[in-house]
């Protein structure tokens, strides 16, 4: 993906990204403090938000093969099982036999598969919203806080999902989080934005252990990996 001269103002603040490559088939780290304006380059690159200027030129996937899990995820007020068909549903897509139970006996859910999904607690809310992304196939994951309310275990068996995803699918993610060892650990870059700009942009050893910038350094400091 390959951003070029994207403008947005929202509320206070002006997003400005004169040029931001996203290198296909690698995880990328979104870092920057409360505010910066991290999901909303999120949305902008969902195309769920229009741009005020500037290009995002999606390269091979389009729109429709990117996915966002959102930090609050949203549920449909139905059951565990029908929220993860959901989205093979509307792209008119049938679930291979035994597809379902794989998918939720990987995030702990099968037994709960016919209970109402928006009663689930937090954590299981996340595992359902992060399966239900995939489910689909998405060239494209963006992954916004989604793995906060996670119990350690959890985290642990996510994060080797995730490797284990990305070896076999090949496919590109972006992973906005706080906690610096979870960026360090799973990805392969690293971007820095502060005041809706991105300030560094480099290999994660780099841009942890090395930062150029002063900013970077303050914040890297604050969060000792
Ligand atoms: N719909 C909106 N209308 C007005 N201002 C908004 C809107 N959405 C976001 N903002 C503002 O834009 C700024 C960036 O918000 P954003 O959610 O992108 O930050 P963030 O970097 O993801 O923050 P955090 O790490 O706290 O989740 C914030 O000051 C927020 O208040």
């Amino acid at each position: 993906m390959i951003i070029t001269n994207l403008e947005k103002r929202i509320g206070d603040l002006t997003i400005s990204i004169p040029e931001l490559g996203l290198e296909s088939g690698k995880i990328h780290g979104l870092l920057g403090g409360n505010g910066c304006g991290k999901s909303t380059l999120a949305k902008l690159l969902m195309g769920a938000m229009d741009l005020d200027a500037g290009q995002i030129d999606w390269e091979d996937c389009g729109p429709r093969d990117i996915t966002l899990m959102a930090q609050r995820p949203y549920l449909l007020k139905r059951t565990v099982l029908e929220n993860l068909t959901y989205p093979l549903d509307i792209r008119h897509i049938k679930p291979e036999e035994g597809e379902m139970e794989k998918w939720l006996t990987q995030a702990g859910l099968w037994e709960k598969r016919d209970q109402y999904a928006p009663g689930l607690s937090s954590g299981e809310r996340q595992k359902l919203s992060f399966i239900r992304s995939l489910v689909f196939k998405p060239r494209f994951v963006i992954i916004d806080e989604t793995l906060s309310n996670l119990d350690p275990e959890s985290l642990v068996q996510f994060e080797d999902f995730i490797h284990h995803w990305q070896e076999k699918e090949h496919i590109t993610w972006l992973i906005i989080s706080h906690q610096l060892a979870q960026i360090n650990d799973l990805c392969d870059q690293v971007h820095f934005m502060e005041k809706g700009r991105i300030i560094e942009s480099g290999d994660t050893e780099q841009v942890i252990f090395n930062p150029r910038t002063e900013t970077v350094s303050r914040y890297m400091q604050c969060q000792r990996v």
